[in-house]
């Protein structure tokens, strides 16, 4: 069965994923996330800790990890949670993990760019992923921290520099722009939100986020005005969110919900499953920015097929070529911040 999310448009998923009732057939997995007592990394863990199918959550942060831990390992599901805290203790959480999480980092208020948030984050990620590298280099890498068209470069670029990169388990989560997508358009048509599904395209931030409105299932058409609303409403979400919470961060609760089914996805297709379809933000030849999101078929190697971005209407090649030199210069800034480090 199709994941739910970002399935390709020709067909239709008629069930979500309920983690709590999919019973365990399959591999074990080990699961870490790296900023896990944050705002997202809290409520991405409890999730996870529902996942049937993970035998080992690892929560690594540098703060409050053994109470988050402690709190979670409570829950009478079956993966067995640890607490990793500080730099010292991140080499053991890492031990062994099929699926590396990266929430850790700043979020955005009110009046900030995602961008802004690069000479903080930047040197996170460059360093969470210098030990991922080191200690489980074949792990599938999902990183959430912003500004995510920069991070994924500087992660691969870390992951080149250590011989150990492999562009098909690399994937920067784009995965609450398809859900913000689905949401949005259901609510417009009065669709169920459950069998609705738009690919989302391009980058994570402002006009680098694509949505596919023309490729939707079921196909829905709006006039124009109501089209190019929507499509802003989608592109600003984020930032919605953070003016929203005034201060007090970003998406958090919606970002774990999203992150944790991707998770799932990356899951279902080291088990094998048939058919398993995503968008994220990987490396790409399918224009010219050297990492783009478009829907991927998963397998038990990461990517197993780029599905590409299918065939564009005219209002969105032009959503395309005002993303491409943002986008493209995104990625260089992250590159070149690894080449200089
Ligand atoms: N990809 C997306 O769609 C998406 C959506 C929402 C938020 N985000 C991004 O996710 C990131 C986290 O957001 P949040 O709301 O959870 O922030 P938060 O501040 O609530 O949590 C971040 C956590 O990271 C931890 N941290 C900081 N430095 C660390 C390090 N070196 N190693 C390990 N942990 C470290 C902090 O201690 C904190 O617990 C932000 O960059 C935000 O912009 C991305
Ligand atoms: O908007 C943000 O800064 C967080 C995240 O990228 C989002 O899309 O919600």
């Amino acid at each position: 069965m199709f994941s739910r999310i970002a399935r390709p448009s020709q067909t239709l998923c008629l069930f979500r994923h309920h983690f709590s009732t999919s019973s365990k057939v399959g591999k074990d997995v080990k699961v870490a996330v790296l900023g896990a007592a944050g705002g997202i990394g809290q409520p991405l863990s409890l999730l996870l800790k529902e996942i049937p199918l993970i035998s080992h959550l690892n929560l690594y942060d540098i703060a409050h990890t053994p109470g988050v831990a402690a709190d979670l390992s409570h829950i009478e599901t079956r993966a067995k949670v640890a607490g990793f805290l500080g730099p010292e203790e991140l080499d053991k959480c890492l031990e062994g993990a099929n699926i590396v999480l990266i929430p850790a980092g700043v979020p955005r208020k009110p009046g900030m760019t995602r961008d802004d948030l690069f000479n903080t984050n930047a040197g996170i990620v460059r360093d969470l992923t210098e030990r991922v590298a080191h200690v489980c280099p074949t792990a599938m890498l999902g990183i959430i921290t912003n500004p995510v068209n920069s991070t994924v470069p500087i992660a691969s670029e870390v992951l080149k520099k250590h011989g150990v990169y492999d562009p098909k388990r690399v994937f920067g989560v784009t995965t609450l722009d398809v859900v913000r997508s689905n949401t949005f358009i259901a609510e417009a048509k009065a669709l169920d939100v459950s069998k609705t599904n738009v690919p989302v395209i391009g980058g994570h931030s402002g006009v680098t986020i694509i949505p596919l409105i023309s490729q939707c299932t079921p196909p829905v058409s709006f006039p124009e005005n109501e089209r190019e609303k929507l499509s802003v409403r989608i592109q600003n979400a984020g930032t919605e969110v953070v003016e929203a919470k005034a201060g007090a961060g970003s998406a958090t609760l919606s970002m774990a919900y999203a992150a944790a089914q991707f998770c799932k996805s990356l899951i279902d297709a080291l088990n094998g499953k048939n058919e398993v379809v995503q968008c994220a933000f990987v490396r790409s030849d399918v224009t010219d920015a050297t990492y783009f999101s478009t829907p991927l078929l998963l397998g038990k190697n990461g990517v197993e097929k780029n599905l590409g971005m299918g065939k564009l209407l005219d209002y969105e090649v032009n959503l395309l070529k005002a993303a491409l030199p943002e986008l493209i210069a995104n990625i260089k800034k992250g590159e070149e911040f690894v080449a200089k480090s």
